[in-house]
């Protein structure tokens, strides 16, 4: 049996995007169900501008009060030097990068050009690099932009090349919108793996017209073993008009179970953690 990551993003790309004013207590208490799930790589924690996605503005009381056991990675955004040192001084183990294969997309989610985010990635890098801390790189954009439409395969994977050559170790190709199909995801995905190895890939795919989870099957057969997703198919993006959740966690694991791949991750517990935000949601008062 093949064994599968799952990188749990619903605490980060889940919330960030709600309408709702989601309480600290609720997410850290997301975060100790998700673990009790058996997943082991939360993203739950985004250092950008308050302004810019104030849902997000308490992450490092976020990181302060999360359970820290053994085995338990925190992935958290950091867009630049300054969200680094928030990073740092919250103790998480990961950090990730976040770029574009849409020069539009990449101005409304970051204020910059695609060749001006990978510039203020590179003292991000290389201080993480010396901190000891690994950096994930993520490709939005990698198959279709709200603003420009089809992306072609190569611009993605021109992209991801960079962020690996940068020293990503990782690279997240999302489906910011969920318009991918399998066809269109694995032409994408043929067109980075000219350049790395699939080990280095992740898929990242969103929901919006129920493809996500076709798209993670055409990429197992690509030769991806790394995948994102989120609890109760939270989340979107604030910068990505239309774009609706990732896809759920309970579905990926339960379809990964079924084809026969182990995720370490408990389908009961973790349906429990999607009901559980479900509810708080509904019950949150609006922002
Ligand atoms: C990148 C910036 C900061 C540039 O924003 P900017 O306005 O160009 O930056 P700036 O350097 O001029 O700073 C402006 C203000 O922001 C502050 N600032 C600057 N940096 C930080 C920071 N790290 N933490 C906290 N504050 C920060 C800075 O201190 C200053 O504050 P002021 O002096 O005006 O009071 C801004 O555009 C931003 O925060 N964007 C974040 C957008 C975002 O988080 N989008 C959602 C996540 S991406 C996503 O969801 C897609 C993904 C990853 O899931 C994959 C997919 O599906 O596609």
């Amino acid at each position: 049996m093949a064994r599968i990551k799952i990188v749990e993003v619903g605490p980060r790309d889940g919330l960030q995007n709600e309408k709702v004013l989601i309480s600290t207590d609720t997410k850290v208490e997301l975060v100790e169900r998700l673990i009790a799930a058996g997943v082991t790589h939360i993203e739950a924690a985004s250092f950008v501008s308050p302004r810019w996605v104030p849902q997000m503005a308490d992450s490092a009381e976020v990181m302060r009060r999360v359970p820290r056991p053994a085995g338990v990675r925190y992935l958290a955004l950091t867009p630049n030097l300054q969200g680094l040192d928030a990073a740092l001084a919250a103790g998480v183990h990961e950090v990730a990068v976040f770029g574009s294969a849409s020069e539009a997309f990449s101005r409304r989610n970051i204020n910059c050009s695609i060749a001006e985010s990978l510039e203020r990635f590179r003292p991000v890098l290389a201080r993480a690099r010396d901190e000891g801390l690994k950096v994930r790189g993520y490709v939005s954009c990698a198959v279709a932009c709200p603003y420009e439409g089809a992306i072609a395969p190569e611009a993605a994977a021109e992209v991801a090349l960079r962020l690996h050559q940068m020293g990503c170790h990782e690279i997240a190709m999302s489906d910011t919108i969920g318009r991918g199909t399998p066809g269109t995801v694995c032409a994408m995905l043929a067109a980075c793996l000219k350049h790395l190895p699939a080990a280095h890939l992740a898929g990242h795919y969103h929901d919006t017209f129920g493809s996500a989870l076709a798209n993670i099957e055409a990429s197992i057969g690509m030769g991806l073993g790394t995948f994102d997703s989120s609890v109760a198919g939270l989340g979107g993006c604030p910068y990505a008009e239309g774009a609706t959740g990732n896809v759920a966690s309970e579905a990926v694991v339960a379809r990964l179970q079924e084809l026969g791949h182990d995720t370490g991750i408990d389908l009961t517990r973790l349906r429990e953690a999607g009901a559980f935000i479900r509810h708080a949601l509904l019950t949150a008062p609006r922002r």
